[in-house]
């Protein structure tokens, strides 16, 4: 069954809402309330919670109009996902600026890694993606150069490098933009038989 896209005011009304929860993600990380405010504030989430849980909808498949809206790196449904918005560029590869949060911490001050791995994976999917070959990661190499700072915009780039059958690599790198480079990425995708032909 194809599940529809939300319509305008509902897509609008969704926006507004992961937008106020991210807000809310990042003042818990943050918070230095007492614990009588935090159990109060827990008990209004948890009555939110159960109103939203209330109204399920089921997950979108490959394809649909909705299926990258719960996305965890560009979900524009998914309060997790930082967002990252994504640019095709003219001559192939994608590029995509992104300011991370403490809610993105891993050391102290700094973002994780684990972060940057996933936006750089989805980064390389994307430029496969974007040249018709699309597929899951099958093993994805990370070379840290050097801290990725939050708060500070961060260049992200990618693009395809070229294909055996179904399998097939991308690079990318996430830089400071005057080009210092943070972090290298180099993806294998695996294009699964079930897959449809063009994304
Ligand atoms: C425009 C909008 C875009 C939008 C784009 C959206 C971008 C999303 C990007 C996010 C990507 C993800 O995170 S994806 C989620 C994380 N990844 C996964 O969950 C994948 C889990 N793994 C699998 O499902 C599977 O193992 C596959 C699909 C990767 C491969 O299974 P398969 O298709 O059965 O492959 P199989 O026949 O065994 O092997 C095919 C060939 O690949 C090789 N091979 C298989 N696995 C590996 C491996 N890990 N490392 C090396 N080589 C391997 C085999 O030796 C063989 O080589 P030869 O004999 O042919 O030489």
């Amino acid at each position: 069954m194809t599940l529809e896209a939300p319509s305008a005011s509902t897509y609008t009304a969704l926006l507004a809402l992961v937008a106020q929860t991210r807000a809310l993600m990042d003042a818990v990380v943050a918070t230095g309330a007492d614990d009588e405010e935090i159990a109060a504030v827990t008990e209004e989430l948890r009555a939110l919670t159960e109103r939203l849980d209330a109204v399920r909808r089921p997950p979108a498949e490959v394809g649909e109009p909705r299926w990258l809206m719960g996305n965890a790196v560009v979900g524009a449904a998914n309060p997790f996902a930082p967002p990252i918005e994504i640019e095709y560029l003219p001559g192939g590869g994608v590029r995509a600026e992104q300011v991370f949060r403490p809610l993105h911490e891993g050391p102290p001050g700094l973002v994780h890694g684990g972060v940057s791995a996933m936006v750089l994976d989805h980064l390389l999917g994307t430029a496969l993606g974007a040249v018709g070959r699309g597929g899951l990661t099958a093993s994805l190499t990370m070379t840290y150069r050097a801290p990725v700072p939050f708060g500070t915009p961060v260049v992200a780039t990618a693009e395809y490098t070229r294909s055996e059958g179904r399998k097939s690599w991308a690079d990318g790198r996430m830089a400071l933009p005057d080009g210092t480079v943070l972090v290298e990425a180099t993806g294998l995708f695996i294009t699964p038989s079930w897959f449809p032909g063009e994304l």
